[in-house]
């Protein structure tokens, strides 16, 4: 083991890991295990307990269960089974050969994440200069080649590990006795995100699949049936370990929050005993580790609101957006909303990406992977476009578990979701492994039960902090965003109408009516325009309607040219302004990028900062009772006429630094018009 000696990670080496798996950790910077990765590894390494462990988002459960598999696999490298050992072909060493280990995970994409962590801990745990690996791991998820799946599943002596979705496991499994036959005798099954997994209703194939590794009853708990020839092997191996994995367990979490549920109480308990229901635990007492901690989240993660009118969800999110550069993934609950929003942002310059159920899996990993690449960086800023430094993820619950994305910076739930468990997971995205992390949940009238529902549900009062918004930037973000509406209206618009043309068209051909003129610009029937699909040209309203779109377009992009500034700050004489603090700011270099007149700072900041100045004006901060404010208690009727959020008495300015400039007085009713 080449520099690698039993000081090198001290506090890994009372697990007795294997020299190539403590090379990994080390060469992956992985210097200790974390808390939940030193509480199970003693109780789950080969040879020891079935565990259920419980620990928060992001705090490395996918080594506590893949490294006691990696660990098996290097020991039978050395010592493998009789009947595999005695075989005369790949193929029959394959069906000898028991799985290392079966792992079981709700979502393609969190299947493929898993594993790509432990190919890269089995490459990094492979010697220099040797090009086989110790172990192989096939994937097996839907929405991509079933016949590619197989290949690598079978080749050589078969995979050692499989990570499956359960519907293309199962479906596999029917036409693949030799896969079955491993599955039943596989020395770990692993169920990641656990409660989701076995949560009624979800996962009709787990059934199925659980099934395949519970023994039989007539050969009793002890039966040993681990090196048998495949064609006897009707129930799963007595020696199997179940390592059960989520960072929530509770059926309370789990809670239709949108359901008015009068039998709230009865409700409650674990899916810890729907598990022991459903799954053969070879461990008469599995070890049971939880290390929830109090608030459920990450102790990195900051938590914060606005609380709004549905229809100004948009601009309170662009303001973030802007406001707040970095990676943020916006959950949003339905599709269409996030195919409504996906064009509101991109055409106001924001890097947006949409991830849910519908896209094809191709389009999925590629908008995951331009999320994830995006650069980050604060001059990118260019000119025409409103940011260059925001990436965006508009996702629906299908990200919301697992996903292990590095260096998010801000979750948003754009509605709030239908249970707290989902908004546990879904605020697990970011503050992972340590780093810090902020989500923002927008709340608006209608979904003030929800939210206190949820606040019951995780056993926690309402304490969470509104955040500060500057609010004299709102009226010229509320210009761009109806404009960018309009653009969009008028690109469906147009849309609609080459649709309806080239019906239109066929119609007129099949019936052998020439229409030809009216298309070339003719008086057309067509309302609205668009691109005509035929070889007639365009109609006079499709022409129309794509100078529209290009007149809007055109508009949009010299509004975000001219540069944002918050009340009070002078373009002509920038020192004349009444800005407190402009001035130093801009000396020191540290204006945000994009807003003229707050400070470059991130939202904890600024919410550790309104949290010291409110302490002390707790009742003037008070806002005024007529209208709700963004961010202040607003109330719970879907008001009629909902009228605009009175700006927050005190804007706030961003990161406060010695002599930087305090928050100016009372902000006046923002005002529309251009700025
Ligand atoms: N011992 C360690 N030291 C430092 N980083 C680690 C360690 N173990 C895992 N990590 C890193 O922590 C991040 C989160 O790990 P992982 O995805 O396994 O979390 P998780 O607990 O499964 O989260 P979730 O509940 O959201 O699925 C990963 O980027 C991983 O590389």
């Amino acid at each position: 083991m080449q520099g690698l000696t039993d000081s090198t990670l001290p506090k890994w080496r009372s697990f007795g890991l294997h020299a190539p798996l403590r090379r990994a950790l080390h060469s992956m910077g992985f210097k200790q295990p974390t808390s939940i990765q030193s509480s199970t590894l003693p109780l789950s390494l080969p040879g020891e307990r079935d565990v259920v462990g419980i620990a928060q988002t992001g705090s490395g459960k996918t080594l506590a269960y893949g490294l006691p598999i990696l660990q098996y696999v290097l020991a039978t490298l050395a010592d493998p089974t009789p009947a595999a050992a005695g075989a005369s072909s790949d193929a029959e060493r394959e069906d000898a050969r028991p799985l290392a280990g079966l792992i079981l995970c709700p979502t393609r994409e969190l299947a493929l994440q898993v594993s790509k962590h432990l190919n890269a801990l089995v490459e990094a745990a492979t010697p220099p200069g040797k090009k086989m690996r110790f172990a192989g791991i096939a994937t097996l998820t839907g929405g991509m080649s079933e016949e590619k799946q197989r290949r690598l599943l079978h080749r050589g002596t078969g995979a050692d590990i499989v990570v499956a979705t359960p519907g293309r496991l199962w479906d596999m499994c029917e036409s693949d006795d030799t896969l079955t036959a491993r599955i039943k005798r596989t020395r770990f099954l692993v169920v990641d995100e656990a409660d989701r997994m076995i949560e009624t209703g979800h996962f009709a194939e787990m059934e199925q699949i659980l099934a395949l590794v519970r023994r039989a009853p007539s050969k009793g708990k002890n039966a040993a049936v681990d090196v048998v020839p495949t064609s006897s092997i009707t129930s799963g191996g007595s020696s199997m370990q179940t390592l059960i994995f989520s960072a929530t367990l509770s059926k309370d979490l789990q809670r239709n929050l949108k359901r008015r549920n009068r039998n709230r109480k009865s409700r409650g308990g674990s899916t810890l005993e729907d598990l022991f229901d459903k799954i053969d635990f070879r461990d008469d007492d599995p070890a049971v580790i939880d290390l929830t901690p109090e608030r459920r989240m990450a102790a990195e993660l900051k938590e914060t609101k606005v609380e709004c009118l549905s229809k100004e969800k948009d601009l309170y999110l662009y303001y973030f957006l802007l406001r707040y550069p970095g990676r943020t993934i916006v959950f949003i609950n339905s599709i269409d909303g996030i195919r409504r929003l996906l064009p509101l942002l991109v055409n106001l310059g924001i890097n947006a990406f949409p991830l849910h159920s519908q896209l094809q899996q191709k389009q999925r990993l590629k908008y995951l992977d331009r999320f994830r690449s995006a650069a980050i960086d604060a001059s990118a800023a260019v000119q025409g476009r409103s940011t260059g430094t925001a990436s965006v993820l508009l996702a629906t619950d299908v990200a919301a578990r697992g996903l292990d994305v590095p260096g998010v910076d801000h979750v948003v739930h754009y509605q709030l979701p239908r249970s707290a468990d989902a908004f546990v997971h879904r605020s697990g995205r970011t503050a992972r492994a340590g780093r810090s992390g902020l989500s923002l949940a927008m709340i608006d009238p209608g979904e003030k039960r929800v939210w206190r529902e949820l606040c019951r549900s995780l056993q926690r009062p309402d304490d969470t902090a509104a955040l500060p918004i500057e609010y004299s930037f709102l009226p010229a973000l509320r210009e761009r965003i109806e404009l960018s509406r309009s653009i969009d209206n008028a690109v469906h618009n147009q849309a609609k109408a080459a649709h309806d043309e080239s019906w239109l068209k066929q119609l007129a051909d099949e019936a052998d009516i020439d229409i030809a003129s009216d298309l070339d610009g003719g008086d057309s029937d067509v309302d609205g325009g668009g691109r005509s699909g035929n070889a007639g040209g365009k109609s006079k309203a499709a022409r129309k309607a794509k100078a529209k779109v290009e007149g809007l377009k055109a508009e949009l992009a010299e509004m975000l040219r001219r540069p944002l500034s918050a009340r009070g700050v002078s373009h002509k004489y920038i020192t004349s302004g009444s800005r407190a603090g402009f001035v130093e700011g801009l000396l020191a270099d540290e204006q945000h990028e994009s807003m003229i007149g707050v400070m470059r700072s991130t939202a904890e900041d600024d919410l550790a900062e309104a949290g010291r100045q409110g302490k002390g004006r707790k009742k003037a901060a008070a806002a005024p009772a007529a209208a709700p404010a963004a961010g202040s208690d607003a109330s719970d009727a879907e008001s009629a006429g909902d009228s605009e959020p009175e700006p927050e008495p005190r804007a706030q300015q961003g990161k406060k630094r010695k002599g930087a400039p305090a928050g100016r007085g009372r902000a006046k009713k923002a005002r529309g018009g251009r700025p």
